[in-house]
């Protein structure tokens, strides 16, 4: 059995964090494995409240799931601040695992779930040791330090994001205007390539990026190349969005129960830049 882990937030709506992380997990056939690093009160319309869990503890879960399971794969969410993040460094800096850093500052009711003091850390601690981080327009803009308003601005701030010893860079197009949903890739290597999907003009979006970062790290936990594992994971939540499940009266949850059934009948197209 492939196992894989997510130290991250609890969304008690079940539609982001911890929860979204291990359907992902689940629907992909990989073990799931968990370190919580804060817990949210949350629903479809926003964070009502966070308590965050103290770094030793952040560490001990990580340490107590590690000496006992071959985790492959491990991806971070919220980590909410620089004392949990550096925590998270101390217990990877001597594990070889393949690592996925999705860059969480901002819930989308506006929330913030990463301190700003934290951010410094991020760069410094998690991003030179990452497989693949995955940030948002708003936070590729946060950790490069650039205003991100075209696709040009974007491969601008890949590329110093590269910088910080990163092996991959996925920008996600999820902010960005159009009728394709448009995620960019830059490896370190100086390859790239882009995928397009049909941009869904739905509510139903809390929770994508989870989803995504989950599905990249099953798909690493069961074997896949990197880039395989990117543009399966894009698949898995076009499927998400695109068969909403109209749950809660904001924004509303991804449907994990829609790769299952639909996984030949999605079109991403994948161009090489
Ligand atoms: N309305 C949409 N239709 C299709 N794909 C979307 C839509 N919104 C986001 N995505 C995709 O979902 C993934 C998560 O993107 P994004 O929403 O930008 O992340 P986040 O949730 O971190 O803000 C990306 O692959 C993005 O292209
Ligand atoms: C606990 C937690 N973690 C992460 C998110 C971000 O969600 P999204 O995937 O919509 O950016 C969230 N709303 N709550």
């Amino acid at each position: 059995m492939d196992i894989v882990m997510t130290v991250a937030g609890s969304d008690s709506g079940g539609g982001a964090g911890i929860q979204a992380d291990l359907k992902t997990f689940q629907e992909l056939g990989v073990f799931g494995t968990t370190a919580i690093t804060a817990l949210t009160a949350q629903n479809t319309w926003g964070v009502e409240g966070i308590v965050s869990v103290e770094q030793d503890f952040v560490k001990q879960q990580m340490l107590t799931v590690l000496a006992d399971f071959p985790v492959r794969a491990l991806k971070t969410g919220m980590l909410f601040s620089a004392e949990i993040i550096e925590g998270v460094a101390q217990v990877l800096a001597d594990k070889d695992m393949l690592l996925v850093i999705d860059p969480v500052m901002i819930a989308k009711g506006g929330a913030p779930l990463l301190q700003r003091s934290a951010i410094e850390a991020l760069k410094k601690h998690l991003l030179p040791i990452a497989t693949v981080i995955t940030p948002n327009i708003p936070e590729a803009a946060e950790l490069s330090g650039i205003e991100i308003t075209s696709a040009e601005d974007a491969k601008k701030a890949a590329h110093i994001l590269l910088q910080t010893g990163v092996n991959c860079v996925v920008m996600k197009g999820g902010h960005l205007e159009g009728d394709q949903a448009v995620d960019a890739v830059y490896f370190a290597d100086g390859t790239s390539f882009m995928m397009e999907s049909q941009r869904i003009r739905t509510k139903q979006t809390h929770g994508t990026g989870c989803t995504f970062s989950a599905a990249i790290t099953a798909f690493l936990g069961k074997g896949f190349e990197l880039k395989e594992a990117i543009i399966e994971a894009k698949k898995y939540v076009q499927l998400a969005i695109s068969h909403p499940l109209n749950i809660g009266n904001g924004h509303g949850p991804t449907n994990h129960f829609a790769y299952k059934h639909y996984k030949n009948q999605v079109e991403v197209m994948v161009v090489e830049a």
